[in-house]
């Protein structure tokens, strides 16, 4: 698949159980990833949003039962092509940056693992530009450890970018950051992941609607997949009456998990 790839996904009844549990965790499940979208998961905790987003990394395939359908679509290779975790890049709340490599030499290792043989120079390049991107060119031979909790997760959406697959995978990247932190770090994330397709999974109702093209909350046990509409403006959105009326609407849904 080349760089410029997209990826989009249908899930159609998607129902899934760990192998030994005697309960489903999902059950129903509905839900439409369009491609170069932003799609939010919100739902309590414990309701399956990592389950899902582990599965579809194909993180899961031994240790679960999947029933449904996944219907991958791509620009340039047909459906049945399609393996879907070769095209992802992970992004979680904690950065997993390696303390001994320095932040330019972390951005560079995903290349190193990847099929194609890597070229040193090339690589280097591209990584000290993602870092000017998000603004650490004057940190990249700095390790880990000298850098703030911002800092750290704006290496690791460097290093997100630097991989280049056209579906990245997003848990909770913000949520260990202060407010301020936390909103440019979103706003940042937009514009640097425009051509991607992305899914995020927050505990924040705010940062959902900021963020969301589509949204959905996860809920029940088994849990199911219920969208709730979100404003027409583009994200990153401004917090305006309309969106303050979506905060309700999702705390409203998410309570109905608490009764
Ligand atoms: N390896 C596993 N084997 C069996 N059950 C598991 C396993 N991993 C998770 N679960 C269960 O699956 C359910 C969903 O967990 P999951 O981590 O996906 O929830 P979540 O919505 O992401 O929660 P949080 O918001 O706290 O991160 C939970 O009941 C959890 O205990």
């Amino acid at each position: 698949m080349c760089a410029k790839a997209i990826i989009g996904i249908k899930i159609r009844h998607g129902g899934l159980q760990y192998r030994g549990s005697s309960a489903s965790t999902l059950a129903g499940v509905n839900m439409t990833i369009p491609a170069k979208q932003w799609t939010v998961l919100l739902g309590r905790s414990g309701s399956g949003k990592t389950t899902l987003l582990r599965y579809l990394a194909g993180l899961l395939d031994d240790q679960v039962e999947w029933q449904g359908e996944i219907e991958v679509s791509g620009n340039d290779v047909s459906a049945e092509n399609i393996v879907l975790h070769d095209h992802i890049a992970y992004m979680a709340q904690q950065d997993l940056l390696l303390p001994w490599l320095n932040v330019l030499d972390n951005v560079c290792l995903s290349s190193r693992f990847a099929n194609v043989a890597p070229n040193k120079e090339q690589d280097k390049q591209r990584a000290l530009s993602l870092l000017e991107q998000v603004g650490l060119a004057d940190n990249a031979y700095m390790t880990p450890a000298q850098l703030s909790g911002g800092m750290r997760q704006r290496v690791a959406l460097a290093r997100t970018l630097m991989q280049d697959k056209p579906l990245v995978l997003m848990d909770e990247p913000f949520s260990a950051l202060d407010a301020v932190t936390r909103h440019k770090l979103q706003t940042l994330s937009v514009s640097l992941l425009k051509d991607k397709t992305v899914v995020l999974i927050t505990h924040d109702p705010q940062e959902a609607v900021r963020l969301a093209d589509q949204l959905y909350v996860l809920q029940g046990a088994p849990a199911q997949a219920q969208q709730l509409d979100v404003p027409e403006s583009s994200p990153p959105r401004k917090l305006d009456a309309e969106c303050a009326a979506l905060q309700q609407a999702i705390l409203d849904q998410l309570e109905k998990d608490y009764e």
